[in-house]
């Protein structure tokens, strides 16, 4: 079962999809906002009555928009945070509480290079990062009854269509290549084959972990995002002490 908000594009992707799966899975595709519970609760049960188990759960649903923190609107906050952090919580919650609890599966949720924060999107730096923690207690906790939870943690460095629309530049993700070890962008097949491997027997002994697919942009510097030179920050010296103390 595929699940996003937009009707046309969910269609035209399974479409797609059905075109290339060439063993005799089914596919299906259904409405869901995954900032509304209840929606979230009806695509479980939906899925549960259409396909009779839920094996894997994937969590990919996520987006954001760019500006500096000191102008988000509480409502914006909230729409990035309900996106990013509260929607992945819901279908986790629904897909244990309907199905893994008593049958066990497997879990992966996508997130971001959040490592060394994310300057001009910091809402969703949060959220992800919040994921990637909340993948782990759900590991520990969940564990006894067999469901495995793991994170991906693509770079900012996968051509989106929808990203370069929504930030108004389609060059957006090239300006980064410098900044990637590997100098080249990643590709939707390198993210989708770590899911497969999180999903598959291969990983059975992996849980409460991220995958970062990133070709190495995490251990190097940040991305697109240059600090002004200023000279707002004032050393700290043992003389600050003494000047303070000659003044009482
Ligand atoms: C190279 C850099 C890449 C970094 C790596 C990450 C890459 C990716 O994640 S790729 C996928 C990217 N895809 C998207 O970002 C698209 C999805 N984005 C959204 O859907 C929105 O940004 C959303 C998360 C805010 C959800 O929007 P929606 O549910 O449609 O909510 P509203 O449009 O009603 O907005 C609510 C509220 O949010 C504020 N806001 C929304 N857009 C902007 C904006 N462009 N600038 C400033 N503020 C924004 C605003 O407060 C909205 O309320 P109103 O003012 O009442 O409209
Ligand atoms: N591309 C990149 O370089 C990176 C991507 N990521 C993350 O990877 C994931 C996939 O990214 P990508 O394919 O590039 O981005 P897209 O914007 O193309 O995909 C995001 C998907 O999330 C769905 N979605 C958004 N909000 C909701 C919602 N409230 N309820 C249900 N579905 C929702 C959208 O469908 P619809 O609009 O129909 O609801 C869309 O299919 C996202 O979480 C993204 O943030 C992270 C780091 C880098």
């Amino acid at each position: 079962m595929v699940a996003s908000r937009n009707e046309e594009r969910l269609r035209k992707a399974t479409d797609e999809m059905k075109k290339n799966i060439t063993s005799p899975a089914e596919l299906d595709h259904m409405q869901c906002n995954i900032r509304k519970e209840e929606q979230v609760q009806n695509l479980i049960s939906t899925t549960l009555k259409r396909f009779g188990k839920l094996d894997f759960l994937i969590n990919n649903g996520g987006g954001q928009f760019p500006a500096r923190a000191e102008s988000f609107s509480l409502k914006g906050w909230n729409a990035v945070i309900e996106t990013n952090l509260t929607g992945t919580f819901l279908c986790c919650r629904e897909a244990y509480n309907q199905w893994m609890n008593d049958n066990g599966g497997v879990i992966v949720n996508i997130i971001a290079d959040m490592w060394k924060g994310i300057p001009m999107m910091s809402h969703t730096g949060a959220a992800r990062a919040a994921v990637d923690n909340l993948t782990k207690s759900l590991a520990l906790e969940w564990a006894e009854s067999g469901v495995r939870i793991n994170s991906v943690a693509p770079g900012s460095s996968i051509y989106s269509e929808t990203a370069a629309a929504n930030y108004g530049d389609p060059k957006i993700f090239a300006y980064n290549i410098p900044k990637i070890p590997l100098k080249r962008l990643g590709t939707v097949e390198e993210i989708s084959t770590s899911v497969c491997f999180l999903l598959s027997p291969a990983s059975a002994y992996i849980t409460g972990e991220t995958i970062k697919v990133d070709g190495g942009g995490s251990l190097y510097s940040t991305m697109i995002f240059e600090v002004p030179d200023h000279k707002k920050s004032k050393a700290y010296t043992w003389k600050d002490d003494e000047e303070t103390k000659s003044k009482l």
